[in-house]
């Protein structure tokens, strides 16, 4: 058995078991050692150690890494997007809390941030939603009208153009229809997931990692993370001060309060405070940021 010294890029994950391509090859792979630093789009160096297993040697330097976190550790959720797209509908309802968390995610990990609004046929909430999303467009977030169902080709004709070249994240709360955005765009998903399933030996039932989607034909590069939903989005990592920087509302105001060290929850004088009283800051955004804020001052690592 020869050792031979490949780069992959990492297309799965689950637990301490990884998947990667190379050229077109699908390896199985484990880390040396205990270590669990790899996430799905890293490129890796590998060494073969059979016909479709190999080692991950170490991973090359990321263009940028989105994670998440909660009071013991962090958890990668993937390397070297350039976007992400969050999923939101018309029903059922989404929440503010999740969407703020993964911008103020994005601007921290600095990656460019999209919505996707789903379900625009469901036209009862479609008009209330709209309004619901004008904070996220007013701070410069574009949001992008599908109807997953309804209008698939459409629906594949505004997201393609945006996925060209790019790596993008999928994210969203359970049924805001990221799975039927994701088996419109990449038609062979279904069957890619059995054979990462088999291949990462998780079990039939188990469909709940991460997972990259390379899109050869809109252009080199082009590849889409689906990644499994989830209920909490923590951002304990995040220190005081890349939290002011992550909030795009905020920003105008920056360096305008009386205090230095001003953390524009109480203190007097503050322009952040101000905007919030007349409106111009969302009070939902002003009330998330000191709720990151305080979860940031209980890192327990
Ligand atoms: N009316 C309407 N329903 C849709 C649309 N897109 C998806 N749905 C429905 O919404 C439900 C959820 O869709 P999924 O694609 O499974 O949603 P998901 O976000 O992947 O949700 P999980 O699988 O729970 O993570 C399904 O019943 C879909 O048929 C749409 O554009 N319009
Ligand atoms: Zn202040």
């Amino acid at each position: 058995m020869s050792k031979q010294a490949l780069t992959g890029t990492i297309i799965a994950a689950h637990g301490r078991h990884y998947l990667a391509d190379a050229d077109g090859q699908k390896l199985q792979c484990v880390t040396r050692g205990k270590k669990t630093n790899v996430a799905v789009g890293d490129v890796v160096k590998l060494t073969l150690t059979s016909n479709d297993q190999a080692v991950i040697d170490a991973i090359t330097e990321r263009k940028t890494l989105l994670y998440r976190s909660d009071q013991y550790k962090s958890k990668l959720l993937a390397a070297n997007v350039t976007q992400l797209f969050i999923v939101v509908a018309t029903e059922p309802g989404f929440t503010d809390d999740l969407v703020s968390r993964a911008l103020v995610a994005t601007e921290a990990a600095g990656i460019q941030a999209h919505l996707i609004l789903n379900k625009v046929d469901v036209t009862e909430s479609l008009q209330r939603t709209r309004e619901r999303l004008t904070v996220y467009s007013k701070l410069g977030y574009p949001v992008h009208e599908v109807s997953a169902k309804t209008q698939p080709e459409q629906t594949v004709a505004t997201l393609k153009p945006l996925l060209a070249g790019q790596s993008s994240i999928l994210i969203g709360q359970s049924g805001m229809g990221k799975s039927s955005l994701i088996n419109l765009l990449i038609p062979d998903a279904d069957i890619a997931v059995r054979e990462i399933s088999a291949a990462l030996d998780t079990g039939k039932h188990t469909t709940t990692f991460t997972r990259l989607y390379t899109m050869p034909e809109l252009g080199e590069g082009t590849a889409i993370i689906d990644s499994p939903g989830f209920q909490e989005f923590g951002l304990y990592h995040l220190s005081e001060g890349m939290l002011e920087r992550a909030f795009r509302d905020f920003q105008p105001y920056l360096g305008g309060c009386k205090y230095y060290n001003c953390r524009h929850l109480n203190e007097p004088q503050c322009p952040i405070r101000d905007a919030v009283a007349s409106g111009e800051i969302s009070p939902m955004r002003h009330a998330l940021y000191g709720q990151l804020l305080h979860e940031s001052a209980q890192t327990l690592y």
